[in-house]
């Protein structure tokens, strides 16, 4: 596990610098602009307007913000699944042109294969990118363990809870060690109970294999639970109101966060930001 990175460049040196500085951030939105124009005459829908941010080499960034400002819309972007019209996304430094190679998403809907096993619909994107057979078993070994299915490797979705499917589907996207994972509110469609176990799961999952992570969620508690940085949209169209670090120390427990005098602190200060933006129209796609 590399160590977290705050800065590049070279220590104390007053010399010509030849090489470029590393690039310390794994996404930067540098006025990034979206308008969708769905069909000719229609009217063109600004989602986005000059965002600008980045995200750290393994930071936990949480995305919140009013319904329609565009949230959705900044992870397909870093996908590469929308071009954007104005401004520029890069991730490790290269422009976002095309589709990303190797960038993990999870979304609401777990998408696993109905007709797979567990084992097998984890097993997937290794045998995809050829993994030799051992690496195989010894990978779908680990990240079923770590998501707590081992009882169920020979089930099928249908026999598995909602907590359960959504297990697999980290699993899934995780045993090929993304480096960008982008979540667009996994654990949304979750009870209560299961929501805060699957943000134990991935408290651990991400202290043992910190990744670059960008979280869309509507639930405030969620991203001061999971997040290194809070970014506050706007309403649309969706801009950056606020990068809130949040300062509560790791290893950090979901079930008991919510009783750190930080977490209510910063919880106000967020919910006020996000009030604002509602009572001003913010609800409106
Ligand atoms: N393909 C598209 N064509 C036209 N408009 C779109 C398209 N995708 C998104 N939009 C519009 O862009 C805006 C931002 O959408 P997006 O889904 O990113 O918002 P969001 O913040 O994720 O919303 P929510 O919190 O409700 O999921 C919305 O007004 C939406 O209707």
């Amino acid at each position: 596990m590399q160590s977290h990175h705050e800065g590049p460049g070279p220590e104390g040196s007053a010399t010509t610098v030849k090489d470029p500085a590393p690039v310390d951030h794994a996404v930067r939105f540098d006025k990034v602009s979206l308008m969708f124009r769905s069909r000719r005459n229609s009217t063109p829908v600004e989602a986005l307007h000059e965002v600008t941010f980045d995200v750290r080499e393994r930071e936990f960034c949480a995305i919140v913000g009013p319904s329609g400002c565009g949230k959705s819309t900044l992870l397909n972007l870093v996908a590469g699944l929308t071009p954007a019209t104005g401004g520029q996304v890069t991730v490790h430094g290269r422009p976002v042109t095309g589709l990303v190679p190797d960038i993990g998403y999870v979304t609401q809907d777990s998408n696993l294969l109905p007709w797979l096993t567990v084992d097998e619909n984890i097993r997937l994107p290794l045998q995809i990118r050829r993994t030799p057979a051992e690496e195989q078993d010894r990978l779908v070994d680990q990240w079923i363990t770590l998501v707590g299915l081992d009882q169920f490797r020979t089930s099928y979705p249908h026999q598995l809870s909602g907590g359960m499917q959504k297990r697999c589907s980290i699993a899934r996207t995780l045993v090929y060690d993304p480096p960008i994972l982008l979540m667009d509110e996994p654990f949304g469609a979750l009870d209560a109970m299961t929501k805060a176990v699957m943000q134990g799961t991935l408290l651990d999952i991400w202290d043992q294999h910190q990744k670059t992570v960008l979280f869309v969620t509507h639930d405030l508690s969620e991203a001061l639970t999971l997040a290194d940085r809070v970014i506050v949209m706007s309403r649309r169209p969706g801009r950056v109101k606020a990068a809130e670090p949040v300062g509560i120390p790791r290893p950090r427990d979901a079930f008991h966060i919510s009783e750190l005098r930080e977490f209510a602190e910063q919880h106000r200060v967020l919910w006020d930001m996000f009030a604002a933006e509602i009572s001003m129209g913010g609800l409106s796609k």
